[in-house]
Parts: structure tokens; C-alpha cells; sequence
């Protein structure tokens, strides 16, 4: 037995020992070239400016990338170089642009009749793709066509694959390697000898380690059905759907990095990626730069799509819904044209006092003070005339001018001009001529007159001002006028709530905002327009003026960096959208979002069971909306990577009263710890959630999470103050997405009565841990014996 286990561990260290040396000559190469490299830029600064601009600029950009490279390898990849296939001979003979052998199915004549068969082609993958001197594959690109037999090939549908292989590797050294045997009736040789076969469980191997507070990617081990959403064309929509943990997320990013390889011209318009809060948005985001893809990615919280608007406050459901709504889209379509008449002449109101009498007054200077009401009359003086416009026909004219649909600070110069031909028509001085010539010259000059004088100027800046999205909900905040412009969208409790809601704004527009919010302000942005304006001039670029090389260096990387920099923040539009949780999107952030992809094509990952959003349905119209007519593809998810069974089955009693009739994802393992009730001993509600939080704490090596109720959570926080950093307490809402090694969940009764959505909450809050999960119960949960509460019980 001993000589046995002895015999595997030699064959072991001698594979180890294999892959080692296929990893050093990949640094020997990496190494080679950035010498080439380095040599061609001293050659080049030697030879002085003999190049042009444009060549040298080339060469360095060679260099710079070179760098990159190496700094990458060396510093941020801990496992460069993963995977290994090795492969029969292949039916067609054809190779790929990476010099691998691209057919799929083996060759006829590939296995003998004694089911022998000769390794005709081993590919090692890995996150960037190296060839050697001879332009033959050292590493391939795990994003290349070549290496998707690595992720697709299963003992059932083997295609060319014999054996695969997962190399575990930190900086360059390889510390283990794991086989499955995907076609486990051959007898297979390579380089004449038998092909040998080491441990197994590469997946489990992964799942077991300990969670930390980012998410690490899966890039070694994704599953095939993964594999299939990944790499799917990218045209139209590709829609996912599957249970918590089934791998979306992680889908959803590795996605995004195959896409940019694949077409990178394509994608240099931008791929956003929208999570549903800063919480995910940290944990996700360093995922990308290590499958080798940075800058044009952009991962945003769908509170933060707004450029200057951060939302940090939090809407009870009630509002939220109401927010969401589409119905929204009519109340703000009023407020957005309502908010230029506000206390006006046409529409008096109780306001806050008007302090304008007529035009010699200074109005609004300032488009960001809390409206006060346009004034009420317009006095120029004109071929020393004195002309009036009243109330009336200034409310007639703002009236003609708004009908239709264009954006309200677009409309300002037509309302000038009808200003103006109201003004002449009273100054009588068209009839004066006959001639049109004439007629026409007289007209001009009125007008230069006119628009030339400070009145008419202040006139039309507090009659006609521009108008900010802000401003607009501040002035929705007056819950009369906005019953107004509800009117008949809303009733009066919704009006009350949403106008109370809205004053947390405060009247500078500068408090606090929701994710709702957010929402309603860019619907704005596009009711209102922004008028044109002068464009900045751009700055002299350094490269224009190129001279030398070496004073070049530094500057270039930080004008490349500061260059990208500005066109992610000038970007608008983008040319690939995933949205992550797309369950939970309401109708107005479908159309936030939707706005930011006209042109785009989509992946979309959500799970309708974990949807917070109280009405799925109008959610899911408002979705098919802003992805139009597009046609889609769909995939669905079916394996839970993340809880153990024990865990799962738990969850699985809440899906079934949340979503009765929907299927759970099956867990791929299991731990054998069952779920843990515990009960609060007298009041003691946080004596109980901390000492659980400690337990765990002793249990794992890596992080806990503890979800109660979104208005507990910061009082929880204070519970757990002083356990350290592994710990984190969260708002049900804001588990959305995360993963810990345990969970605490406090109350699941609380959380499920939170909201009209609420059960699926608590299924979302459930399904967060890859190891542990304790659910302690209050009285409001009514626990067994056992501590099991009512909601969990079977
Ligand atoms: N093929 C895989 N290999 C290794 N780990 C995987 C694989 N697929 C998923 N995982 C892991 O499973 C966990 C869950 O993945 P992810 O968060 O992407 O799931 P999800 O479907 O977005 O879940 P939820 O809907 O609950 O947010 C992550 O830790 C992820 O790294």
C-alpha cells in the first residue's frame, strides 16, 4: 500500500516536474522578447530622430506593451499558465491563427482497432497567449477558439480530448496538477509512453478554498455549460437565467473578456457592465484585469450610471415601487415641462411668493436656486416704444411653444423668437412698409434692438431658464404641485409618499439620492435636453509635437492612460451591456440603462426568483422595451458552485413558498455540516448574533457575513464592532450578489415581511454561504423545539 501511494507520488512530482519545465521556457520567451524589445527602443535612441514620428512612436508602444507584459506575469497572475489538453489527431488538419490544430472531432483513423490511440497534439492554456520563435503555441489564450476544447469536452462528448489537465501554478512555479480522463477506454501513449493520470476533483479543489472580500475568477475551471454562454455569439441579446451560485456573475465577466479578445475593434466602444450595488461593484471588479482585460471595461453600480450622481440613501419598498414605476415616465413628463411655470402667471399657485413684477427685475441667474416663479410681464422699449406682453399672452405663447415633445431647454430659442413676433405685431411697425425687402431689414433691426437690452436678456433667463434635472425633482418635492402633475398616474397616498420622499433632496438639490432617484434624474436629463454648447478646445497632445524618445517614456504612459481615462468618462453609449441581477431592474432604470446601449448588443444574467422588485411582470416589460425587437438568445444554468447541498436544500423550502413550482439548481457538493437554528435567549437579540458570528468566525478561515433586515443593519454593525475584518453585516438587500464562507441570517421572518418581494429576499439571503449557515430566530419567527423557524420549517 505504502510502496503504492509512493509509486503515485513520484509519477506526480515527476508530471510536476514536466510542466515545470514547460513553464520556464515560457518566461524564457516572455524574457526574449521584451530583450528584442528593449533592444529596439536604445537602438532606436541611439540612431536619434532618424525614424518618423509615427515609427518611433510604434517601437515604443512595443516596448511600453512589452513591460506591461512582464510586470503582469511576474507580479499579478498567480497562475498564468493553468490548463493542459492533450489531444488525438484531428480530422482536418487545419490550423488556427494561434498554430494550434482547430478541428473539433477526431480523425478517422485517430484510434485503433485495439482502442490504442498516439497523442498527435498537446496544448498548454493559459490568460494571455505566448508563441515561441517559430510562431508555434507555447500557451494559448484560454479566450481562443483552440482552447474551448479545454472547457467543452466531457466523458460524454470527448471530441479530440484525452486527457485534460488543470496545472496549479504561483508566479513561476507549478505546485500541482490534476487530471480528468475524458476518454477513459483508451490506452494512449505519448512520445511512446503511456499517458499518465493524476488525481482528480480540480472543480472541487477550487470550491473548497476560502472566500475572501473579492471575487476570484474561475478561469481554470469553467464548467461546460458555462463554457457554451461565454463564448456565444455576440449578437443581439444573450439572456441567462439560473439559481443563486450557478456561476452568472462569474459568467457575465469571463464573458466580457472573450468578447474584447475576440473582436477588439468592435468592443473599442466600450463593454458596461451594471451590477446592482457598490457592494458587488468591489467585489467583482478585479476580476477582469486578471483574465487580461482592463480599461474598456466599465463595471458600475446601477446607482452610480449617472456621472455626478452618487446614490447613497435608501427607499422603503412603498417608494420604491413607486419610483420604479413606468408610470413615472407621465408624472415626470409634466413636472419636466410643469417646472418652468412654476407659481407663473398661467398657473398660479400657492408658491413662495413671486418676486418678479415684470422684466427690469434680474431673474434667475442661478438655474440651481429652488424655483421662484417666472415673472408675470415683459416691458422692452423698441424704436422708442414702450411694449408690454401681460400674463395672458405670455402664458399663451409658453403654452404654443411646449406643445409636442421636444426637450424643454431646447425649446428656448423658438420661445424667444414667438416673443419677439408678439412684440413686433404689438409695435405696429409691420404694416409700415410694403416692400418686403424693407419689411424685412425693419424686422432685423427690431429684433437686434430688442434682444440686445438687459430686461428682454434677464426676461427670458427667469421665463425661459434652463432647466437641471435636479431642480426638476426638488420642484417635484411640493407635494400639491406634484398631485398636479400626477394627476390621475398616482393617487393621492402615493402622491403624498413620493413627495416626501423626494424633500430628503432638500430645496438645494444636493441631499442625498436613492438608486430610484438616480433613475428619475436621467429620465429627466433626456426630457430636458442640454442645450448646445461651445465645445472645450482640445488640449495639445504631447505626441503631435514628438522629438525625442527618451523624454517621450514617461509622458506617453500617462497621456495613453489619461486619454482612456477621459473616453470612459465621455462615453455615453456603449457597444456590449451586461447586466448582472437583471431580475431586479425597474422599469425606469430599464430605460436608464437601455439608453446607454441603443446600438449595443446585450447579455443579461438574472434569476426571477431572487427578483426584489415587487412586480416582476411590468419589470419584464420594461426590459423587452429597451432591448426592442432584438432577437434573443437563451441559456439557462443549472449547477450551484456555490452552497452546499445542506445549504441548498434549506433554501429550497423558501423557493418553494417564494416561486411555488420553480426549480433549485443542484449543488455540486456537499459538507455534511447541516444548517445551525439558534434562538434568542431572552431579549437578547444581539448577545445571540454576535456569539453565532464568533462561532463561525473560529469555524472558517475566511469571511462571515452577517444579513439581517435593511432598517437592523446598522445596528447589527454595532453588534459585531471589534470581531475584526472577516466579519461584515449587511441589509438583506445588499447581499444581493456576495458570497461568504458563512452566514449569519437574523431573522428570516423580518426579512421576509419587509417587502411585497420579501420571501425571494430572504431565498437571496439564504443562498450566501460556501460552507456554514446559522439562522437565528426571534420571537417574530415562532421556532420550534428546535430553534427551526416557522418559514424553514417543512
Ligand atoms: N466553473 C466554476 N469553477 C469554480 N468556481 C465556480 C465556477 N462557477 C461558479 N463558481 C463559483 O461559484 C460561486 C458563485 O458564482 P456566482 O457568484 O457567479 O453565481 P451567481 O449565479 O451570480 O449567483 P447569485 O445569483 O447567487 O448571485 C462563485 O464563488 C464562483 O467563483
Amino acid at each position: 500500500m505504502a510502496a503504492q501511494e509512493a509509486a503515485v507520488d513520484s509519477v506526480r512530482d515527476r508530471e510536476i516536474g514536466v510542466e515545470q519545465e514547460h513553464l520556464d521556457q515560457v518566461y524564457r520567451r516572455l524574457e526574449e522578447k521584451i530583450h528584442e524589445a528593449e533592444f529596439l527602443m536604445h537602438d532606436a535612441a541611439k540612431r536619434g530622430q532618424v525614424g518618423t514620428p509615427g515609427a518611433l512612436a510604434e517601437r515604443d508602444a512595443q516596448v511600453f506593451r512589452a513591460g506591461i507584459h512582464l510586470n503582469r506575469l511576474n507580479n499579478e497572475f498567480e497562475d498564468f499558465l493553468f490548463g493542459r489538453i492533450d489531444l488525438l489527431l484531428g480530422k482536418d488538419g487545419q490550423k488556427g491563427p494561434d498554430g494550434a490544430y482547430t478541428s473539433v472531432e477526431p480523425a478517422d483513423d485517430a484510434v485503433g482497432a485495439d482502442n490504442t490511440a498516439d497523442i498527435a497534439e498537446t496544448l498548454h492554456i493559459g490568460r494571455i497567449g505566448v508563441l515561441d520563435s517559430d510562431y508555434a503555441p507555447l500557451v494559448i489564450d484560454w479566450r481562443a477558439p483552440a482552447a474551448a476544447p479545454f472547457y467543452r469536452s466531457t466523458p460524454v462528448d470527448p471530441g479530440r480530448v484525452v486527457r485534460r489537465r488543470v496545472i496549479r501554478s504561483k508566479g513561476r512555479k507549478v505546485l500541482g496538477v490534476e487530471d480528468d480522463l475524458m476518454r477513459p477506454e483508451l490506452t494512449a501513449t505519448l512520445g511512446g509512453d503511456r499517458l499518465p493520470v493524476i488525481g482528480d476533483g480540480a472543480l472541487m479543489a477550487a470550491l473548497g478554498q476560502a472566500r475572501s472580500h473579492t471575487m476570484r475568477d474561475i478561469v481554470a475551471s469553467i464548467q461546460a455549460e458555462q463554457d457554451l454562454v461565454i463564448r456565444a455569439p455576440a449578437a443581439s441579446v444573450t439572456y441567462v437565467e439560473g439559481g443563486p451560485g450557478t456561476g452568472k456573475t462569474a459568467v457575465a465577466l469571463h464573458r466580457a473578456a472573450y468578447l474584447l479578445y475576440q473582436d477588439r475593434r468592435r468592443y473599442a466602444g466600450g463593454i458596461l457592465i451594471v451590477s446592482p450595488t457598490p457592494l458587488l461593484v468591489s467585489y467583482t471588479e478585479g476580476v477582469l484585469p486578471s483574465l487580461g482585460e482592463e480599461g474598456q471595461v466599465a463595471i458600475r453600480a446601477v446607482g452610480h450610471l449617472v456621472d455626478g450622481a452618487e446614490a447613497t440613501a435608501y427607499d422603503e419598498p412603498a417608494v420604491a415601487r413607486i419610483k420604479g414605476s413606468s408610470r413615472m415616465l407621465k408624472v415626470l413628463r409634466k413636472a419636466a415641462r410643469g417646472a418652468l411655470e412654476l407659481s407663473g402667471p398661467t398657473a398660479p399657485q400657492n408658491g413662495n411668493g413671486s418676486g418678479h413684477r415684470n422684466g427690469q427685475l434680474a431673474f434667475g441667474e442661478e438655474p440651481q436656486d429652488a424655483p421662484t416663479g417666472p415673472p408675470t410681464r415683459l416691458r422692452v422699449v423698441a424704436f422708442n416704444r414702450r411694449l408690454e406682453l401681460e400674463a395672458e399672452e405670455l402664458g399663451r405663447i409658453r403654452h404654443n411653444v411646449l406643445g409636442g415633445t421636444t426637450p424643454v431647454n431646447l425649446l428656448r430659442p423658438r420661445a424667444r423668437r414667438l416673443l419677439l413676433d408678439a412684440l413686433w405685431a404689438k409695435s405696429g411697425a409691420g404694416s409700415r412698409h410694403t416692400d418686403p425687402e424693407l419689411a424685412a431689414e425693419l424686422r432685423s433691426s427690431f429684433d437686434e434692438d430688442i434682444t440686445g437690452e438687459d430686461s428682454f436678456i434677464a426676461f427670458l433667463n427667469a421665463w425661459w431658464p434652463e432647466l437641471t434635472p435636479r431642480r426638476v425633482l426638488v420642484a417635484m418635492a411640493d407635494e400639491r404641485r406634484l398631485g398636479r402633475w400626477a394627476r390621475r398616474v398616482l393617487n393621492p397616498g402615493e402622491v403624498r409618499r413620493l413627495a416626501r420622499s423626494l424633500r430628503r433632496i432638500g430645496p438645494e438639490g444636493q441631499g442625498p439620492l436613492s438608486v430610484h432617484d438616480v433613475a428619475l434624474l436621467d429620465e429627466l436629463q433626456t426630457l430636458l435636453g442640454s442645450p448646445a454648447r461651445p465645445r472645450r478646445r482640445r488640449e495639445l497632445d504631447p505626441l503631435d509635437q514628438l522629438t525625442g524618445l527618451e523624454e517621450l517614456m514617461p509622458q506617453r504612459e500617462e497621456t495613453q492612460r489619461e486619454r482612456a481615462e477621459r473616453l470612459a468618462a465621455e462615453r455615453e453609449e456603449y457597444a456590449h451591456v451586461i447586466v448582472d441581477e437583471a431580475q431586479d431592474l425597474t422599469p425606469m432604470q430599464w430605460r436608464m440603462v437601455g439608453r446607454r446601449g441603443r446600438h449595443a448588443t446585450w447579455t443579461i444574467v438574472g434569476d426571477p426568483a431572487q427578483s426584489s422588485w415587487s412586480d416582476p411582470d411590468e419589470a419584464a416589460e420594461a426590459r423587452d422595451e429597451a432591448l426592442g425587437s432584438r432577437p434573443r438568445r437563451r441559456f439557462q444554468l443549472t449547477v450551484n458552485y456555490r452552497n452546499p447541498a445542506e445549504i441548498a436544500e434549506l433554501a429550497a423550502k423558501v423557493l418553494a413558498l417564494a416561486m411555488p413550482g420553480m426549480e433549485s439548481p443542484s449543488a455540486v457538493r456537499s459538507t455534511g455540516v447541516e444548517p445551525r437554528f439558534a434562538v434568542v435567549r431572552g431579549d437578547d437579540l444581539a448577545g445571540t448574533v454576535r456569539e453565532e458570528a464568533q462561532r463561525l468566525l473560529d469555524r472558517v478561515d475566511g469571511t462571515v457575513g452577517v444579513v439581517a433586515a435593511m432598517n437592523h443593519r446598522a445596528e447589527v454593525a454595532r453588534w459585531l464592532e471589534g470581531l475584526g475584518e472577516r466579519v461584515v453585516a449587511l441589509g438583506s438587500l445588499e447581499a444581493k450578489g456576495l458570497e461568504y464562507d458563512a452566514t449569519v441570517v437574523v431573522s428570516p421572518a423580518e426579512i421576509a415581511d419587509e417587502s411585497p418581494a420579501g420571501l425571494r429576499v430572504l431565498y437571496v439571503a439564504l443562498t450566501r454561504a460556501t460552507q456554514q449557515l446559522t439562522v437565528v430566530s426571534g420571537r417574530r419567527d415562532d421556532p420550534d423545539a428546535d430553534g427551526v423557524p416557522d418559514l424553514l420549517r417543512d
